[in-house]
């Protein structure tokens, strides 16, 4: 008797957790009700099965409380397995994979596996997804990415996105999943950063949020000090972290775009640890949030460390 009445009382306590943070996540939701929200997925956040069914859940979770999101995912570890295993070893300059025409067409398979595995993915929790490339109705256009010294190959930069086709999915509620594929002036397929490429679909969608899904919890003074997170940043503590050589690896070209997005009219961008369960609901949905955020503006005075953050 004593143990089934500490089991409804248990009962009792779990669902008033669970009705409290419906509770918090209500003026969230209120808040970025039809916004489009930009996820880039992409990178060592995507290596495990189960996180991405996580990720895609949150995804799921957000379209189904009336957000507006839009996936554009990566794979380039995947396409370094797959170009190994037709004999060349992957080759990066600052970042970027030197992509001959055979590398080419790896990537666009690979990318073209991972894409149709995302909407498998979202079909499963109920959501209906349209996998994209940048080539489906010209919707990103490249021109040749020139480095000095070295010929990249068939690397784009974007040009242009025409919103026309995701406008019209969004509106039909479909959820667009993006690969970082474009389409260059002689009509031949280039492989984009996916970073990148997110960044240009949010701008061009003047997005409520970027959010940057990543291998790390967010930004760091000193990625080896936890403790020294970075919780909130604007614009110019974002170019005076990468002017004093706070950030570097690849994190530098990922807060670049940051700053490009919020330069581009994105409200606000973020920096995520894809590897957290549920990191999506977290940042979105809890006051206190999580990873790095970067504004335009302060939102109000206070210390940079994580302590007494504002969400979403
Ligand atoms: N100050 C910093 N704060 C956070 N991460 C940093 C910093 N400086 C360098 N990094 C590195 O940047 C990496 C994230 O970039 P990257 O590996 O390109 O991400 P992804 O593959 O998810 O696109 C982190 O794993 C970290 O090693
Ligand atoms: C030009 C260039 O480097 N393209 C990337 C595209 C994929 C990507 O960016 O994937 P992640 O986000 O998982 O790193 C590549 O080929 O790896």
């Amino acid at each position: 008797m004593e143990q089934m009445e500490n089991e409804i009382e248990e009962l009792i306590e779990q669902s008033k957790q669970k009705a409290k943070v419906l509770t918090e996540a209500l003026p969230y939701i209120r808040r970025f009700n039809n916004s489009y929200v930009v996820v880039k997925y992409g990178g060592s956040a995507m290596k495990d099965k189960n996180l991405q069914k996580s990720v895609i859940r949150d995804v799921a979770l957000l379209k189904l409380v009336g957000m507006k999101p839009i996936i554009v995912h990566g794979g380039g570890k995947e396409i370094s397995k797959w170009v190994r295993m037709s004999g060349k070893e992957p080759e990066f300059y600052h970042g970027l994979r030197v992509t001959d025409k055979e590398t080419m067409e790896v990537a666009e398979m690979v990318l073209f596996k991972v894409n149709q595995e995302l909407v498998a993915m979202m079909a499963e929790v109920g959501v209906k997804a349209v996998g994209l490339s940048g080539k489906d109705a010209e919707m990103i256009r490249v021109k040749k990415k020139e480095m000095p010294g070295k010929d990249l190959g068939y690397v784009g930069e974007v040009t242009s996105v025409d919103t026309t086709l995701l406008e019209a999915l969004i509106e039909d509620d479909f959820v667009p999943v993006i690969s970082p594929i474009g389409l260059g002036d002689n009509y031949e397929a280039y492989n984009i950063n996916a970073d990148d490429t997110a960044c240009a679909v949010a701008e061009a969608l003047n997005a409520e949020k970027l959010v940057f899904l990543t291998d790390i919890e967010g930004v760091f003074v000193d990625p080896e000090d936890k403790s020294t997170l970075i919780s909130e940043m604007d614009l110019k503590q974002a170019k005076e972290f990468i002017d004093n050589g706070v950030v570097g690896g690849g994190m530098l070209p990922k807060l670049k775009n940051c700053i490009e997005a919020i330069e581009g009219g994105v409200s606000r961008v973020h920096i995520l640890d894809g590897r957290l369960t549920n990191c999506l609901l977290l940042e979105f949905f809890t006051e206190k949030g999580i990873g790095t955020a970067i504004l335009k503006e302060p939102l109000f005075d206070k210390p940079l460390f994580s302590e007494d953050e504002e969400g979403c």
